[in-house]
């Protein structure tokens, strides 16, 4: 018996042992395994990749160290220092000035990580991140300085003398905006395509980062408070420095001026510039001063507002510039004129010359203004100026990738890049999205290599990992193009996106554009901008981020009423507007899908679309939408950005959307290139601080409407319907979303009660129960009012 057992075992343990040996093979003939079953080729990629990988790493080390080196270097010799640490150390010295000491080097580098606000340049290879020194709590207020008030308020005087100028320069059919640059344009002069040639003095200056002169310069003119006129005199052009003065300088002036980066140089970019203040004779009676300061105040929001009104009587989107004034290639402008764009729109007129000069830009511009062209039109002349070099090649190389968030979106711009190279034979454009087959992808790329690539983060990655040859095709990359960048710059994007910005050469142009730039995302940009970047902005810090000829109101009422509301604002809308187009934005996806069953039951042209419905599907709707009259999308965020379906005459937004941003850009899905539109924002009561955060924007507060009793009845018996797991689905959905909420997610026992009424506006009366786990990593467990599944 025992002899027959092991006679079985070393029979089951033979084939192991074969498999192993054939490992150890001499090379050539036959199949070969490597461990883990994969075959030779696989075996091989894996290898490369990790080498790949591992070599990335190194350089991400080098860069980082490179980069600190430099910074140090920038440091020392602005606060003068480098000399004296040139003669306290025997090293050799750049070019006139030395290298720091290592101890000096780390404080230096320490500086620039203990920064407020650098948190968003740290890097996990830097260590973990320590809070910067807290003001002892000790310190006593500053006292109230009456003349620092009294000169601000001539400040103020001058400002409003500044915006009733604007105000009238509106009247007169002028738009106002922005450009910070690096480099300014000098008064009279024109933009490049309206000059004749360059001086070569221009040229010099434009060429490369000069440390020393581009620092040097941007202080002088800072400091003399220069400030330059193009041709299009509505441009105020400014430095990015000013602006982002100016952003600090909201809550009243600080008689500061700052230079370079924060975050980049530390302590040595504060310059102190004191205001002198006039003798005291002069001055007048103080207390009065300060009475009239007050009434300016109080006056102040008002003229704004009244500002804000005429202007959105006065607001146009074309301008007089037209396409063929620029110098763009004349294929390009005859499809433009078959697309009927003849005119540039604001933002194109503004972010044109520089996109072309080939600078890196941060373009911000109103949702529905025509950003697309803006940033396409650059993209087919940075090809253009590529294939010219790139002839012979035997690989043809990609010159511009475009990031966008959304598939959808990746669509659009990939169909507007085909109109516009409509007489481009040589160029072409593919997406590369998720959600539809990677193989697919692999074909269309190798049967019909293309120029421009419009991609979504996550399947771009796989494609620089997962595909030979592509990496290789990127190093060719002339143009990034981020749009909504302010959305790829998000905590959810960012490491894909300095993933990607790893990939692709560093010698490159970058462009940045969205309609919301938080200040936050100004000082992240730099991950993929050069320093001396231009700030364009067509909003400006005075103007409104949402289209001027959207009516934007909000309902407050009990979650109970809420799907009433809708059922209730929605037949409004249809029987006052004949051609009516709306989207519903919901929370969450599994949301959505609760409220496009409930308003398909109530027969209601409804469509849904949301990250849970299959990409062709979504791909379908999106076309028939955007074709369509009288017709209701419920959608969740995925369309909240960028995507152009023209003639939408309502957004209704209900819940509050996650942030200031994500409601601008959900709004502005209506009122698009210049014409009307409504918004509407449906909260609970305790959703209302929200409207803090939309603070400044023309959000009219509305009276709740009365609610038909048939009407009420018909929208219960609809929701009674419902099927059980749709339910069940909304509820987890709505908790996961407002957990994720910092205001409500932090409160849990408030979050249960609250999830618990929206349970019972979805016609549930127990709320469902949570996994264990989801509920831990939530954590809500143990909380009253969540339940558990057993
Ligand atoms: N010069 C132009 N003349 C007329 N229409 C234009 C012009 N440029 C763009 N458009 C139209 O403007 C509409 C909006 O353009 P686009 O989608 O680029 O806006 P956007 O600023 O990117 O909006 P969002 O911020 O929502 O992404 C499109 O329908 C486009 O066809």
């Amino acid at each position: 018996m025992a002899s027959s057992s092991l006679l079985r075992e070393r029979s089951k343990a033979l084939p192991k042992l074969l498999s192993r040996l054939s490992l150890l093979r001499p090379m050539g003939g036959g199949p070969r395994t490597f461990p883990g079953g994969l075959n030779k080729w696989q075996y091989k990629r894996m290898h490369e990749k990790m080498a790949r990988q591992k070599e990335r790493r190194l350089l991400q080390q080098e860069k980082q160290l490179y980069q600190a080196r430099l910074r140090s270097e920038i440091r020392a010799k602005l606060s003068g220092k480098a000399s004296r640490d040139a003669a306290d150390s025997s090293s050799s010295s750049i070019g006139g000035y030395g290298p720091m000491s290592s101890k000096d080097h780390i404080k230096a580098l320490a500086d620039r990580f203990m920064k407020q606000g650098a948190e968003d340049l740290w890097n996990e290879d830097d260590g973990p991140i320590r809070s910067a020194p807290q003001k002892r709590p000790t310190d006593p207020a500053p006292p109230i300085d009456l003349r620092k008030l009294v000169i601000d308020r001539r400040n103020l005087m001058e400002d409003r003398v500044g915006e009733s100028r604007s105000s009238l320069a509106s009247f007169d059919q002028r738009r106002q905006y922005s450009i910070a640059a690096g480099r300014k344009l000098r008064p009279g002069s024109k933009p490049r395509w309206k000059q004749n040639s360059s001086s070569e003095e221009d040229s010099d200056s434009e060429s490369g980062f000069n440390l020393e002169g581009d620092a040097t310069k941007m202080y002088r003119e800072t400091k003399l408070g220069v400030k330059k006129h193009s041709r299009f005199s509505r441009f105020s052009i400014r430095s990015e420095e000013d602006f982002e003065e100016e952003l600090d300088e909201v809550g009243g002036r600080i008689a500061r001026k700052k230079m370079m980066s924060g975050a980049a140089l530390g302590n040595y970019d504060v310059k102190t510039e004191r205001r002198v203040p006039r003798p005291v004779e002069e001055r007048g009676n103080f207390a009065k001063e300060i009475e009239e300061i007050r009434c300016e105040l109080r006056n102040r929001d008002s003229y704004r507002n009244d500002a804000r009104h005429h202007g959105a009587q006065e607001e146009t989107l074309l301008t007089k510039t037209r396409f063929d004034e620029c110098s763009i290639s004349p294929l390009t402008i005859r499809a433009l004129a078959d697309a009927r764009y003849v005119q540039m729109t604001v933002v194109q007129e503004a972010a044109l010359p520089v996109c072309l000069e080939g600078k890196d830009a941060l373009v911000k511009a109103k949702t529905g203004t025509g950003k697309s062209v803006a940033f396409l039109l650059p993209a087919i002349e940075a090809v253009l100026k590529a294939t010219t070099n790139t002839l012979n090649q035997r690989v043809l190389p990609i010159n511009v990738l475009v990031l966008c968030p959304t598939r959808e979106l990746a669509i659009q711009i990939a169909a507007e890049t085909n109109v516009l190279l409509k007489y481009h034979d040589g160029i072409g454009v593919q997406t590369l999205i998720g959600g539809t087959r990677f193989k697919l992808d692999q074909k269309r790329l190798d049967s019909n290599p293309c120029q421009i690539i419009v991609a979504t983060p996550g399947r771009l990655l796989d494609h620089i990992d997962n595909k030979s040859g592509f990496s290789a095709r990127l190093m060719g990359l002339k143009l990034l193009i981020l749009d909504e960048a302010d959305h790829l710059l998000d905590l959810g994007f960012r490491k894909d996106i300095e993933k990607i910005v790893d990939s692709v050469p560093r010698q490159r142009q970058s462009l940045l554009f969205s309609a919301t730039i938080p200040k936050e995302v100004r000082r992240v940009s730099q991950l993929v901008l050069k320093k001396d970047h231009v700030f364009v902005d067509t909003v400006g810090l005075a103007g409104v981020d949402t289209p001027i000829k959207v009516l934007q109101s909000c309902f407050v009422a009990s979650h109970e009423l809420h799907f009433h509301l809708v059922y209730h604002l929605l037949k409004e809308h249809i029987m006052h507007e004949p051609d009516y187009k709306v989207i519903v934005f919901c929370t969450t996806a599994m949301v959505t899908a609760f409220m496009y069953v409930l308003l398909r039951d109530l027969k209601m042209n409804v469509r849904e679309m949301h990250s849970r419905k299959p990409q062709l599907y979504r791909s379908r709707i999106s076309e028939e939408f955007r074709e369509s009259k009288n017709i209701i999308l419920v959608t969740s965020d995925v369309s909240a950005r960028g995507v152009n379906y023209p003639d939408v005459t309502l957004v209704i937004q209900v819940g509050i959307p996650s942030a200031r941003e994500q409601y601008i850009h959900r709004l502005g899905r209506t009122g698009r290139v210049g014409k009307a539109g409504k918004g509407i924002l449906l909260l609970a009561p305790w959703e209302e601080y929200f409207m803090d955060d939309v603070n400044g924007l023309p959000i009219e507060k509305s009276q709740l409407p009365e609610l038909d009793l048939d009407m009420k009845q018909k929208v219960e018996d609809s929701i009674e319907k419902i099927d059980p797991s749709i339910k069940e689905a909304a509820y987890h959905a709505w908790l996961g979303y407002y957990n994720s909420i910092h205001e409500i997610g932090r409160d849990k026992t408030m979050l249960a009660d609250l999830a618990n009424r929206f349970c019972h506006s979805i016609g549930i009366d127990k709320p469902p129960a949570l996994f264990r786990k989801t509920a831990l990593k939530m954590g809500l467990k143990g909380i009253a009012g969540i339940r558990i599944r057993k």
